[in-house]
């Protein structure tokens, strides 16, 4: 197999989707996607990274040009052997190639991967195209389309891959089959194979893109929520609103895939999980320390409570993880779980109340953060917050007829085990936010808990 360009290795490593951040990559081709229209060439380099503690896989679209592109110059990734390389997101050519095999179930040549369409829906073809300017782990393309019941739609593409199922593919594309709004619509998924000698066909298959609806206007949760926790104005309606509109993403899920009793030995093993991340993260967050035994507590509590039945859930649920939109209300995007936890552990049926818990967590960052910001006014975003997470309660138990408080201790312990994972991601990666859930972690773990 040919060898990656020079120029693309350099440019790899000042990404944003990079994940050995200051490291020179150590890059070999395992694959690739080939694609031509209209006398552009778009190679998809499948490609492993050694340079980081463990093995990458990058999904890295090129397109060769003999010609620049006119106002992409920010998308060169350079010359060679006399052609213009380009970020492919950025180019029209990239985004029409993806979307014919996608919308005609077919194939990108070259490689063995190929587009499966969903069926009641065509992705239609490009007017326009953007790459989303957001921040992102992966790289989104809003495109403007012609021939679809949408005007416009959305290409993730997934940088990291794997073998197996995405569940931000699996479980978006699952409820929107299903009928419901409350995930935008699904419109089509683009899969690959590559060789792997460590599996024992010798072939990996995983998700490289997905399309679906963009919303546009929409604004996402946690902005909404800011701005009102700021202005001291009630989300009760709102939070109440958004409980309901989780409970019915956890309905279809549990209707459209496994459900599965949860046995002891599935307690033991998630409240085993539990104490391992807090392992892990007490090695880097030293304030953890003093709050062992108080934790512990309440992991074991939790481990001798009963608890609710296993489900598919979206495991990463956070204000930011929710749009609202006008049409709609509250819709819900990126089902591809934490990123800190092992993709084999996100695909597995799970506790429902983990996304309960995580919302919690969320809206407390709202008062953290404005507290951080506004030490005067850290009481009265303390007391929206907690009006918020009753209302989210009262609207989530509403929808499903859940009983939380019979819960109480198992809600606990995924909460608390929420605010020691968010200390390990803020020391690694928003160091001055670690004091958030480190003061929640103290006061979840405290007396009142104990
Ligand atoms: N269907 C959509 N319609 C409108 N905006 C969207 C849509 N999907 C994602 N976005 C926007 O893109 C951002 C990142 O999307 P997300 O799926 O969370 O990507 P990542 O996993 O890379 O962080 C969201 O916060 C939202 O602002
Ligand atoms: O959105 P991601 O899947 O990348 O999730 C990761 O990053 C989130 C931050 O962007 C992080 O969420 C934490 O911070 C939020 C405020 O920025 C807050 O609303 C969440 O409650 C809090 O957990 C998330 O934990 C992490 O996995």
């Amino acid at each position: 197999m040919s060898a990656v360009p020079p120029v693309l290795a350099r440019w790899m490593a000042r990404q944003r989707w990079y994940q050995a951040k200051g490291a020179e990559p150590a890059v070999r081709i395992v694959g690739t996607l080939e694609g031509e229209t209209t006398g552009v060439r778009v190679t998809t380099f499948l490609l492993i990274d050694e340079a980081g503690t463990e093995p990458l896989l990058y999904q890295v679209p090129v397109s060769f040009r003999s010609e620049a592109l006119p106002g992409a110059d920010g998308a060169l990734i350079g010359e060679a052997d006399g052609l213009f390389l380009y970020d492919a997101p950025h180019d029209p050519a990239y985004v029409d190639l993806l979307l014919s095999a996608i919308s005609s179930a077919g194939r990108l040549d070259g490689a063995d991967a190929h587009a499966t369409g969903h069926p009641s829906a065509d992705p239609g073809t490009r007017v326009s195209s953007h790459v989303f300017a957001g921040e992102q782990s992966n790289t989104s393309i809003v495109v403007e389309v012609d021939g679809s019941v949408v005007p416009q739609t959305i290409v993730k593409l997934f940088r990291l891959v794997h073998h197996g199922e995405n569940p931000d593919v699996t479980l978006q594309t699952g409820i929107s089959a299903a009928g419901s709004d409350r995930v935008p619509r699904s419109f089509g998924v683009l899969t690959g194979s590559w060789p792997d000698t460590g599996r024992a066909d010798g072939v990996a298959v995983g998700h490289l893109a997905a399309v679906q609806e963009f919303l546009p206007g929409s604004e996402d949760a946690w902005r909404v929520a800011l701005r009102a926790a700021a202005a001291g104005e009630d989300f009760t309606a709102k939070a109440a609103d958004l409980g309901e509109a989780v409970a019915e993403v956890h309905e279809t899920l549990a209707a459209v895939f496994p459900t599965v009793p949860t046995a002891p030995a599935d307690i033991a093993d998630a409240v085993a999980l539990m104490r391992s991340r807090l392992a892990m993260a007490v090695a880097e967050v030293p304030g953890l320390a003093d709050h062992l035994e108080a934790i512990d507590a309440v992991y074991e509590r939790a481990a001798h409570a009963e608890w609710p039945a296993q489900q598919r859930v979206h495991g990463d649920l956070h204000l930011g993880q929710v749009l609202w939109t006008q049409a709609r209300g509250w819709v819900v995007i990126d089902f591809e779980g934490e990123p800190l936890r092992p993709m084999s552990e996100r695909s597995r049926p799970d506790i429902a109340l983990r996304d309960v818990a995580g919302m919690l967590r969320s809206f407390d960052y709202v008062a953290g953060s404005l507290g951080q910001e506004d030490g005067a006014g850290a009481a009265g975003a303390s007391a929206w917050a907690v009006e918020g997470r009753d209302a989210f309660i009262d609207g989530y138990q509403r929808r499903s007829g859940a009983d939380l408080a019979a819960h109480r201790d198992v809600l606990d312990a995924f909460e608390l085990d929420k605010a020691v994972y968010e200390t390990l991601y803020e020391v690694r990666n928003r160091p001055t936010w670690l004091g958030i859930p480190l003061a929640a972690v103290a006061r979840l773990a405290g007396p009142t808990n104990a």
